[in-house]
């Protein structure tokens, strides 16, 4: 990493259980001179600035870090917790130790065999498990003292427990408060428990601080179940591969994998890198990429990705990608920035608990104060009740309930192969009320074939090889088709020279000294080649629903060629399960009117035809004026159309989609996964407002039970603790929502 103005850092920060504590670090950091853009991402514990190291260095940022009570380490590595150094789980456990060495030191840089995410200690080995087991063996000596011994000396064993206990905590609150953050949940636990102390509660104080601490565990077991998700992506690929050098094979990391290098894949195990197959015939169940667990036969020349398991026979697979680059790396990398991208009710509670936390300790003061002042009741009664308000003034449970719920939903999505870049899309693709569909690639194959060739003169094959040669200059599907076409029909290639596509017209090239085109029948009729009878042969094979191109020179046409783009099967299916959901289709085409309606007809689908690449632009916005749109295109061709919709979603297999173009991707070939995408958002909604809900619900109840003094402190920290927990439970059930059922 350069040390230049504003050079981009990232570390692995741990102890982050919930939105509070997130927002914690990312207020802390953000005080710091010479940082701008921190980012701060819960459920993958990863903090991203950029930093000016001449005003900060990287050392200050993980010391603020460490103030506020997390551990922080440069990306990629573990951060030591307290007196354990933990063994860097990237690497390999194999003895292959040597060959690693060997290579050049590089940063494990959002490697996928392992590093990226930290493993989590279990409970009882972490700064917040032990804080349990002291505080919860003091408790059991004071009650052990209160049995025994004389009531002061018990009230002592008592007040010592509950200092020993809070000392931790309050530690970390002054070091918040001296980070800028006077209002956090140690802050209010620190006053309501020295509080309780001198209103004489002193077995509760200690009750309060051990279940704070109880809770503080609950919370990050949790949370760590949610990080469970995305971390399983990331164990999918294999930490070793099976190198062949000089036909012989050795173990090596997966990780040192280099491209062009070739590895042996055994029946039964994963593949350790994107590659394409060089030898072996074998089914490959690609489900970890494209969420479609039907092995799909590879044959050599066939592309493999990273993760997938091999099942029948063994493989030889050469390598094409780095391992940072593959797939699958790629996929976790748009989960992990997905998750830092926030949704706008995210945000929103953000703000509201930054206005809640001082909001209650205004409350709390004036419930300490007022009754007693002007009413005349007992101070103690009152001070307690206040004391027990600062405990409900813990925003954690609300602040967790949106992230938890979106961290969820992205790793369930994520293995189905739909991805989704963040809240924000997901509470856009719940709300869509309009779908356009791009025709071909989408609802068709994107696999147009030859039907038809109409030579006018001269022979079918004179037609195929000149048609063939302006083609040259295309990456048009159509294109290909006639390509290989003319190549099976072993029409002569004539040379051609200025080839080059005409977008949403055809292409056109220069050949024997003169040019030539192959382009839409509408385009050829501006140019004064197409006559009645020749319009006629177009229109009927168009309204077999296939596609007519005119090859042409100028003046003269040479002949048609017609081609067709099968509907996919599940099109149809994909439609009719986007009405049921009150949603509208609409396809929209640069092919002409009669091949569009022919499909559509077939799709039951309503459409736009001839479209220009700008006119879909054009009807997007439309749409976009009088409703909610999701686009679905390829990505690659329709990107201007993709950005103009509310979300953009690019579908295609694997690595062939642009993932990094839109706002979400479809990795299966399937059009359904276009509905099972809007239920899984809306089913996040639903689990959002049902956690705020929550969260709110229990904050309310606990609030008027503590004023009438019916609940007291340590029922305010539960409630707390529970709240948490339920939010973070209830989030987890996304994990198994399957977006395939309809509802
Ligand atoms: N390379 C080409 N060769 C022949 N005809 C072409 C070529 N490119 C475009 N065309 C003609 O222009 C029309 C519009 O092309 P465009 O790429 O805009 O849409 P499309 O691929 O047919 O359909 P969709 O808009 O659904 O992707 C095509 O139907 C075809 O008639
Ligand atoms: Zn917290």
């Amino acid at each position: 990493m350069t040390t230049s103005d504003g050079a981009s850092c990232e570390w692995t920060v741990t102890g982050m259980d919930c939105g509070a504590c997130a927002g914690k670090v990312r207020t802390a950091v953000e005080r710091l001179p010479g940082v701008s853009q921190v980012e701060v991402a819960l459920m993958t514990e990863r903090l991203r600035v950029t930093l000016d190291e001449g005003q900060t260095t990287r050392e200050r940022v993980e010391a603020v870090v460490r103030s506020v009570g997390d551990g922080i380490a440069p990306k990629g590595t573990v951060p030591a917790r307290k007196g354990f150094v933990l063994p860097e789980s990237g690497r390999p456990a194999t003895g292959s130790g040597a060959a690693f060495e060997d290579q050049p030191a590089r940063a494990p840089e959002g490697i996928v065999a392992g590093g990226s995410i930290a493993r989590s200690l279990p409970w009882h080995r972490t700064r917040k498990g032990r804080l349990v087991i002291g505080t919860g063996l003091l408790l059991v000596v004071a009650w052990a003292v209160n049995l025994l011994a004389s009531d002061e000396v018990a009230r002592w064993a008592f007040v010592l427990a509950t200092l020993i206990g809070v000392a931790p905590i309050a530690r970390r609150a002054f070091s918040a408060a001296h980070a800028g953050m006077p209002f956090t949940i140690e802050m209010l636990m620190t006053i309501a428990a020295t509080g309780a102390l001198f209103i004489n509660a002193d077995e509760e104080a200690a009750l309060v601080v051990f279940l704070f601490a109880m809770g503080e565990v609950l919370e990050g077991v949790a949370a760590n179940k949610a990080r469970d998700g995305i971390r399983s992506l990331a164990s999918l690929v294999p930490k070793t591969a099976l190198l062949e050098v000089d036909g012989r094979t050795r173990e090596v990391p997966a990780e040192a994998l280099a491209i062009g290098q070739i590895v042996l894949v055994r029946p039964g195990a994963r593949i350790p890198a994107d590659g394409e197959v060089i030898d072996g015939i074998s089914g490959v169940d690609e489900s970890p990429v494209t969420g479609e667990s039907v092995p799909k036969p590879k044959e050599p020349g066939d592309a493999v990705f990273a993760g997938s398991i091999n099942t029948e026979a063994a493989l030889r697979v050469q390598v094409t990608k780095a391992a940072e680059d593959n797939t699958i790396s790629r996929i976790i990398r748009l989960v992990e920035e997905a998750e830092s991208a926030r949704a706008p009710t995210e945000r929103f509670i953000d703000r509201f608990s930054r206005v809640y936390m001082p909001a209650v300790v205004g409350v709390a003061l004036l419930v300490a104060i007022v009754p007693p002042l002007a009413f005349a009741q007992a101070w103690d009664v009152w001070i307690y009740r206040a004391l027990a308000l600062l405990l409900i003034g813990c925003p954690c449970a609300l602040v967790i309930s949106v992230p938890a719920s979106i961290a969820s939903a992205l790793s369930s999505g994520s293995r189905r192969g739909l991805l989704m870049k963040g809240g924000a899309v997901i509470e856009a693709a719940a709300r869509i009320t309009d779908v356009a569909f791009d025709k071909t690639g989408t609802l068709t194959l994107g696999r147009p074939r030859v039907t038809d060739v109409v030579p006018l003169g001269g022979t079918e094959t004179e037609v195929l090889s000149l048609a063939a040669a302006v083609e040259s200059g295309s990456s048009h599907p159509l294109a290909a088709a006639i390509l290989a076409r003319a190549q099976a029909d072993g029409a002569p290639s004539l040379p051609a020279s200025a080839a080059r596509a005409l977008p949403g017209k055809g292409a056109e090239a220069v050949i024997g000294g003169e040019p030539a085109w192959v382009a839409s029948p509408r385009f050829a009729g501006t140019s004064g080649v197409m006559n009645d009878e020749v319009s006629h042969i177009a229109a009927r094979l168009e309204e077999e629903g296939k596609t007519v191109v005119a090859v042409f020179r100028p003046g003269r046409l040479i002949g048609l060629i017609a081609l067709r783009d099968e509907p996919r099967e599940d099109a149809a299916e994909a439609v009719r399960q986007l009405r049921t959901l009150g949603i509208r289709s609409v396809m929209l085409t640069g092919d002409n009117a009669r091949t569009a309606a022919a499909i559509a007809g077939h799709v039951r689908i309503e459409h736009r035809a001839e479209l220009m690449p700008e006119d879909k632009v054009a009807a997007i916005r439309e749409m976009v004026a009088n409703g909610r749109v999701l686009m679905v295109g390829d990505g690659i061709n329709d990107a201007p159309a993709l950005a103009s919709a509310h979300v953009g979603v690019a579908m295609g297999s694997g690595t062939d989609v642009a993932l990094e173009t839109a706002d979400a991707a479809i990795l299966r070939n399937r059009v359904t996964d276009v509905a099972g995408k809007i239920r899984l958002a809306r089913a996040t909604m639903t689990n959002i407002h049902q956690n705020v809900a929550i969260a709110l619900g229990l904050k309310a109840v606990f609030l008027v039970t503590t004023v009438l003094g019916i609940t007291g402190l340590w029922i305010a920290i539960l409630a707390d603790t529970g709240a948490t927990v339920l939010v973070t439970l209830n989030a987890l059930r996304l994990l198994a929502f399957n977006p395939d059922r309809e509802m």
